[in-house]
């Protein structure tokens, strides 16, 4: 990952869509190849629900869910991420649920803010050019000021064909119908909530994939990224 020493403004991209609409495959992609950080939001909203899920509380419980955000640090968040726990649908349901919670969002705002400006490097005290971040809320809530903004979706039941093949490829048990139905309501959930609903921000790209398999989506997602006025011309 590149290091900078200087104080030039991070280069954020800002990815928000539905699930499985393919953003978190795009945001690993695009950070690797430009060289900077990459932030999974909703591994952050999955932390407190899993939190919940393993103290033995409702993903309801509102009180709970504050109490397991705050306490979430980067030394407690971090390491979490690639924990294949957070992958199960329970805790994707259990993260939309918490999600609605303004006083969850509020708690995690701050880590998401200073992540895409002070984009950590790859070694120790070093910062990146830039940050890709994917979520629900990042172009509109999170990082309103990001130079590029994408908003990638597909067809529903494309979606959940790949979330199914997904949770099949991990050993997990899954049928078409409840994970279409699961997506459904927490696409609903998600859109409807009265903070920081899923919404495109209005300079956003729209980058539908139903039609599109992941280079494709790349290819267009890095022309666009490169149009962008503000895109470093040392990339
Ligand atoms: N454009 C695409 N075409 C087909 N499958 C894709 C595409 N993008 C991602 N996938 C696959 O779909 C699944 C969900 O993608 P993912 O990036 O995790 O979505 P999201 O982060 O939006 O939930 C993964 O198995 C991924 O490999
Ligand atoms: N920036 C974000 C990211 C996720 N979330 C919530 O967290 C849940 C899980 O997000 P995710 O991105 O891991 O889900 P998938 O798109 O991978 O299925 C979402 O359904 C949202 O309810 C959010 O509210 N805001």
């Amino acid at each position: 990952m590149t290091t900078l020493m200087t104080s030039s403004p991070s280069f954020i991209v800002a990815i928000d869509g539905p699930a499985a609409s393919g953003k978190g495959t795009l945001a690993r992609r695009l950070a690797a190849t430009l060289g900077f950080a990459h932030l999974d939001t909703g591994a952050l909203y999955r932390a407190v629900g899993l939190s919940l899920l393993r103290a033995g509380h409702a993903p309801e419980d509102g009180a709970a869910a504050i109490a397991a955000a705050r306490g979430l640090d980067a030394a407690t968040v971090l390491p979490l991420m690639n924990d294949p726990a957070l992958r199960q649908d329970v805790v994707a349901v259990a993260a939309s649920k918490v999600s609605v919670v303004p006083e969850v969002r509020a708690a995690l705002l701050d880590f998401q803010r200073d992540f895409a400006n002070h984009p950590p490097g790859g070694a120790p005290g070093t910062v990146s050019r830039g940050a890709v971040l994917d979520g629900r809320d990042v172009g509109t809530v999170v990082c309103p000021q990001a130079p590029a903004k994408l908003f990638v979706t597909a067809d529903v039941e494309v979606r959940a064909r790949r979330r199914l093949s997904e949770l099949r490829n991990t050993g997990a048990e899954a049928i078409y119908d409840a994970v279409l139905e699961d997506m459904k309501v927490r696409d609903a959930r998600d859109s409807q909530r009265a903070v920081a609903p899923l919404k495109p921000a209005v300079d956003a790209f729209l980058l539908d994939t139903s039609m599109m398999d992941a280079d494709q989506a790349f290819i267009a997602a890095m022309d666009f990224i490169r149009s962008r006025p503000a895109f470093p011309d040392f990339l």
